[in-house]
């Protein structure tokens, strides 16, 4: 078990792979922790280090009362890198882990060499749609939306799965104050301008049934950068990791040999 004391929250984190391998960082979405990449982490080459954390209210970490912002999010990340002596990662960040991605790749882009922008956008959703969400969770908890959060997760092919019922499980056992936090930090986020400013080689995957980031979103997103590339999961929703680990892995892959990492 890896913790990391970083300003006012202590963040457990993860690290495959060897000390001195070329680092690759993962950020996971709202509602899941680290295990979001179990799946595609076996799929992966070997030699690289793969570093993934649970964020602020999330997971094993500590749960600070909501509402966070985007920044404190992004001050985490860094210092958790920082701690960790990363420099020069390809980070994949997947929904609110983009945003964290790209928001890191304006403020330090000695730390990221490349980024993957996975089911995310530059702004998602509505301040309108956030409020209504934080106010479904502060009544009844994250139960209240779980059936609606597995629509946009996941494609109705997997939904009939019984594996979806652990993935739920997932969702309903983060705790309220981080899930409530990081939706707040959302509702405040609107990155079309600093993204739009970035020069670094940039991947985009979306999926064709994402409920929450549906794929235009994400190219819009990725076309703000020139030069980025977009890749189209089609059986799968907002997390294709999960539901196509395969060709998520294999797209991830080739991004990683063709910017020259490792
Ligand atoms: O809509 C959802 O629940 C999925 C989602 C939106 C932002 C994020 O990180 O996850």
């Amino acid at each position: 078990m890896k913790l990391a004391d970083v300003g006012d929250v202590r963040l457990h984190y993860r690290i495959d792979g060897p000390d001195d391998g070329a680092p690759v960082v993962f950020a996971n979405s709202l509602g899941t922790d680290m295990r979001l990449w179990d799946p595609i982490l076996p799929l992966l080459p070997p030699g690289y280090k793969y570093i993934r954390f649970d964020k602020r209210g999330h997971g094993l970490s500590t749960c600070p009362p909501s509402p966070y912002t985007m920044g404190a999010l992004i001050t985490d990340t860094e210092r958790l890198l920082d701690h960790l002596g990363v420099r020069d990662c390809v980070f994949v960040g997947l929904s609110i882990g983009g945003m964290i991605a790209q928001g890191l790749a304006v403020k330090r882009l000695d730390l990221v060499r490349a980024m993957v922008l996975s089911n995310t956008g530059a702004k998602i959703g509505t301040p309108a749609m956030w409020d209504d969400r934080i106010a479904d969770v502060a009544k009844g908890g994250i139960e209240a939306l779980a059936d609606a959060v597995m629509e946009r997760w996941f494609s109705s092919e997997f939904r009939a799965t019984p594996e979806l019922e652990l993935w739920r499980n997932m969702l309903v056992r983060q705790e309220d104050q981080g899930y409530m936090g990081c939706s707040a930090a959302i509702s405040g986020t609107d990155f079309y301008t600093p993204t739009s400013g970035l020069r670094l080689p940039t991947l985009g995957i979306a999926g064709a049934q994402d409920g929450s980031t549906p794929p235009d979103l994400v190219r819009e997103t990725v076309d703000l950068i020139p030069g980025s590339q977009f890749h189209l999961i089609r059986k799968a929703g907002h997390l294709p990791c999960v539901e196509q680990p395969e060709d998520y892995a294999e797209v991830l892959t080739k991004f990683l040999r063709e910017v020259g990492h490792g």
